[in-house]
Order: structure tokens, then sequence, then C-alpha cells
């Protein structure tokens, strides 16, 4: 088992198995640079290779530059620090570039290139479909042949602890004659995960479902803040657009994949199998489960385990067509739902649009957000060695 001496409280999230990285600026210092996450401290990077060409990739104010060095790179990078932070050699550089996470500040970790939103949860897919479509089938025809997504907006994706603006659309309800426009007043929350690209592709040449290491760095936390009244207007026949558009929370630390090995699961049993192109040889299902919490109080806790596509199916199908990556790239999983009431990723389908409020702990009720309202997502994998890997935490807070 890897021991670090640097002090790790036992609960943490932030074990010398994870090792996520982030972009943060210390205390007294405007420069942004790029850290791992130890325990209670950040690593400085960009100090431990001061004066080469990685650190100066690493001085920067988000991960790009380093994910574009690619996988060799990336596994490079990872084994050396684990070595600083395990071995004795070289305690006293590393002590001297330990920031307390709680006097530095966490910046947005990547420069979002292309955002992609999947739909990848068969129990959200078919709670929704129920909800938007009753009276039809659940799952659209296509919907177990290829991971349905969307195009987002990359400029609105932003740092946790943002507060999030309440956006004015159009909504219309069935029986109003005639839409209006204001605030919604069907703000949700999408409980996801992020896949963030480090190394993109050739335009022309389609990703193999089996090469989705070479190409995706690590994960986030992501909540897919979504209005549900402008969505349920405008999304016939093209999709969602201004309901979804106007901000999405990733969490600050990035998690690489290879922190998450002891976490990979086959995927649910996929019937009718898919074309070729999306059957993986091996599995990268996540054994991973998240937990909203609602100004406090719990109020789900999804699985990642059930999701029916695997993020590398999903990265395939991305470019299945030639479309090409780039660094920086993010998607998202799609909101996460298990089978039970209490597993769902938000609250249009936890409240079932409204028709079932919740009861928070102080009494209140809720069927959708009110101005204020803190929604906090965290998440749990198993790690190497029986520990457990966290994510630290997306959170934000509706500011009218
Ligand atoms: O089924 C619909 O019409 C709508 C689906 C969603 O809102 C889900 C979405 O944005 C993708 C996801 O997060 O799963
Ligand atoms: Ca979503
Ligand atoms: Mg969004």
């Amino acid at each position: 088992m890897r021991q670090t001496w640097v002090p790790v409280p036992e609960d943490s999230d932030f074990p010398v198995q994870n090792l996520p990285y982030g972009v943060f600026t210390p205390r007294g210092s405007n420069e942004a640079r790029v850290g791992v996450a130890i325990g209670e401290f950040v690593l400085d990077l960009s100090a431990i290779w001061a004066g080469t060409p990685l650190g100066a990739d690493l001085a920067t104010g988000s991960l790009n530059r380093f994910m574009r060095r690619g996988p060799g790179e990336w596994a490079y990078v990872r084994e050396r620090v684990t070595d600083l932070l395990t071995t004795e050699g070289e305690r006293r550089l590393v002590e001297a570039n330990l920031h307390r996470i709680d006097e530095v500040r966490l910046h947005l970790p990547v420069e979002v290139a292309d955002y992609v939103d999947f739909y990848a949860s068969e129990q959200h897919a078919t709670n929704l479909g129920h909800i938007f479509r009753p009276g039809g089938d659940a799952l659209l025809p296509n919907w177990k042949h290829l991971p349905v997504g969307y195009h987002g907006r990359a400029g609105t994706v932003v740092p946790s602890e943002t507060g999030i603006r309440r956006p004015n659309g159009q909504r219309k309800g069935p029986s109003d004659p005639a839409p209006v426009f204001g605030p919604s007043v069907k703000l949700d929350i999408e409980a996801e995960l992020g896949f963030v690209v480090g190394a993109g592709s050739t335009l022309g040449e389609p990703v193999s479902v089996d090469d989705f290491a070479q190409h995706v760095f690590g994960v986030v936390l992501l909540n897919d803040w979504s209005a549900r009244d402008i969505q349920a207007w405008e999304y016939v026949p093209l999709g969602p657009f201004l309901g979804k558009s106007f901000a999405t929370s990733i969490s600050p630390w990035v998690v690489p994949l290879a922190a998450l090995e002891a976490a990979r699961v086959a995927t649910p049993v996929q019937d009718p199998q898919p074309l070729p192109y999306l059957v993986e040889k091996e599995p990268w299902g996540l054994d991973l489960s998240l937990t909203v919490k609602l100004n406090g109080a719990v109020v789900s806790r999804p699985p990642y385990a059930g999701m029916y596509w695997s993020p590398a199916q999903m990265l395939a199908h991305t470019t299945a067509n030639g479309a090409s990556l780039r660094t920086g790239d993010l998607y998202g999983s799609g909101t996460i739902s298990g089978p039970e009431a209490e597993q769902r990723g938000s609250l249009i389908e936890l409240t079932w649009n409204g028709r079932d409020p919740l009861t928070l702990p102080d009494g209140s009720t809720r069927t959708f957000l009110q101005d204020g309202d803190t929604v906090t997502m965290t998440a749990s994998a198993p790690g190497v060695d029986g520990v457990r890997i966290g994510f630290g935490e997306v959170t934000g807070t509706i500011t009218s």
C-alpha cells in the first residue's frame, strides 16, 4: 500500500492514490498555476518543474497545455508526483511547495473547447420520457442504438461556487394560449460526470472505442443547470438550447483516469447489441456514487455504475463521423439516475415535475429551485489499496 508522509485525514477525498489536478492561485500571488491535491494540501507542480518546458506548461491558468502533451506525459507526471509524496528524497522541495487548499483560490481547471452533453442513463431517459412525452414510448427508438447527445455551450461552463442567475426565457404550458417571457419558474439541477479530453484527434479519423484512455484525461463533477419550462417549450425538434446554456458548473479537481482503475466495471448488458464501432473490449463503466445536497440536506444518491452507455462509447460516437477532438473538450454523461426514487439526479424526477414536493429538514418544501438555494454534489469511487477516491465538490447558489 502506498503511504505518503503528508498528513492525510482518514476521510479525505484526496489520498495519495487519487492525485487530482486543479488550477490555483496561492495567497498573495496573482499567478495561477497547476497543482495536485493531496489531503488538505495542493502541491504546486509549476514549482516542482520550474525552469523546464514542462514547468512552463504547468505555470498557466488552465490544464490545457499540460493535457496537450498526451498520455505518456500524464503517466510520467503522476508517477513522479507519487514518488515525491511517498519517498523522503526530496521532501524539503515538496514541503516548500505545499499550500493549504483552504488558503488558495481554485479556478475553472480547463479552458473548455467544445461541450457536449449525453443522455446515457436509462432510468433518467425513461423518467423524462414519461414526464415530457406522456402516452408515448418513454424511450425513443434510437436510444438503445446510440448514445443520444447534443452540443452545449462551452463558454458558460463555470467553476464551482459561481453564483447562478435564474435565466429568463420563453415558456408556454400546454393550456396557455401564448408564450410569456420571464424568469424560469422550473429551475433544476442535473447530477452528472464530466469527461475532459486531454489529447485531440485528427479531422476525418474516428477515435476507436478502445482508445478512450489515449484521449480522455480525467473526470469532473458536473451540474447541468436546466430550466425545465424553457426547455419543454423550445426543444422540439432540435433539442435543448437556452434551457440549458446559461450555466454548467464543474468541480475544480480533475480526477485522472489512472486513479479510477479500481472503479472500472462493465456497463449493464446492452440489448440489442450495439453496432461494432460501439462495442468496447475493455469495460469503461465506473462504480461511482454521487451525493446531491440541497441547502445541506441529502436529496439524492445517484449511482453511476448503472449508466447504459460508457464514456468510451460516447467518445467513439462523437467522432464516428470523423469529427475531431480538441484539448479541453468536455462531455457530460447525462443526468445520473438509478432505479430507486432516492437515486434520481434531477428535481424534475425527484418531485415528478412538481407533483410530489420534497420536504427539507427545515420544514420547507421544494418542487424546483428557489432563489438562495445551494446545490452541492460530491462523489466517491473505490481506489487501489482499498482507499476511497473523492472528487471534491461542485456547488452553486441561485442568486435570483
Ligand atoms: O427527454 C427529454 O426531452 C429531455 C432530456 C433532458 O433534459 C436530459 C438532458 O439534458 C441530458 C441529460 O442530462 O441526461
Ligand atoms: Ca444534462
Ligand atoms: Mg448546461
